[in-house]
């Protein structure tokens, strides 16, 4: 009889992180669900990318970080490698080498040491370069392709892992508005096929349309839930002093940042937004 599947994909509990002595996280418990989209949001500095980093193992922590429910240190690192993939922020990923190659870069967990890309390989990173629309520059230099056109090979670099936990910190930079609107279609078919997909945002109405928000502030975790409850709106316009406006429309979360009260500008002129005169 098979295992019954995790119920938490990616968890931690007591994680805690000090950066350069200085204590950055503390001692935060989370459970992620498979086949659930969870956007980590939050002001600068709140300690979200150092969350990302520390749930994807790459700084080190205290406390206990679990994926698939197996502790992260019992894990073979070629296993755990399949089992989860990463896409950072501004990653530097081999500028002479072409879109292709990177892509292929996130089949490396599958492969045996120097053995040639299979056909299974090879059709996943097509597959992913396609999903993220680059295929057409693949043979290109990664150093030659604009900020948006970059971004796109690295997502598809982190798609062809095919792994089951997906963590990807700022994953829109770059990205224009139909594009990201891709993303959002990609990853909402990622979770339906059973993916956890984590990502850090700074886009807050594309976050809104998360299945879970983590709301971050100061190294700690103060909201959590679905955009739909009123408390986890009520964290995100605490954690952002109150400088949002939170308004629906169409069923659809949308966030408005305000401006500050004309006291708060310290000399600075507001000038009315006016309409043009027409002739
Ligand atoms: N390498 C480092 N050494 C020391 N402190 C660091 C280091 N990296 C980050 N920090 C500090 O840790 C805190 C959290 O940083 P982190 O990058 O996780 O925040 P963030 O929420 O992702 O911010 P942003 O929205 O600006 O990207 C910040 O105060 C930052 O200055």
């Amino acid at each position: 009889m098979n295992p019954s599947p995790p119920s938490i994909a990616l968890g931690c509990q007591e994680l805690s992180v000090s950066l350069q002595g200085q204590p950055v996280l503390h001692r935060l418990s989370l459970a992620l669900a498979p086949g659930c989209w969870t956007a980590i949001v939050g002001p600068n500095g709140a300690g979200k990318s150092t969350l990302l980093r520390a749930l994807a193992g790459l700084i080190p922590s205290l406390g206990d970080v679990r994926l698939l429910e197996r502790p992260f240190e019992d894990w073979p690192r070629k296993a755990r490698a399949q089992a989860l993939a990463w896409l950072g922020q501004n990653e530097s990923s081999g500028d002479e080498l072409s879109a292709h190659d990177v892509v292929m870069l996130g089949r490396l967990p599958h492969r045996a040491w120097l053995a040639p890309a299979s056909t299974a390989d090879l059709a996943a990173v097509r597959r992913a370069m396609e999903q993220t629309q680059c295929w057409d520059w693949h043979e290109r230099p990664l150093g030659q392709l604009s900020g948006g056109e970059r971004q796109r090979v690295l997502l598809a670099r982190a798609l062809a892992v095919e792994a089951r936990v997906l963590l990807m910190d700022e994953p829109l930079a770059h990205l224009d508005p139909p594009h990201q609107a891709d993303w959002l279609a990609l990853v909402r078919e990622l979770a339906a096929r059973g993916v956890a997909v984590i990502s850090v945002l700074h886009e807050l109405n594309i976050a809104l349309q998360a299945d879970s928000l983590v709301v971050m502030q100061a190294g700690r975790v103060v909201g959590q839930g679905s955009p739909a409850e009123l408390t986890t709106r009520q964290a995100l316009q605490q954690v952002f002093d109150g400088r949002l406006h939170l308004v629906e429309l169409q069923g659809q979360w949308l966030a408005l940042p305000t401006a500050p009260a004309p006291t708060q500008l310290s000399g600075a002129q507001v000038l009315p937004l006016r309409r043009e005169s027409t002739p």
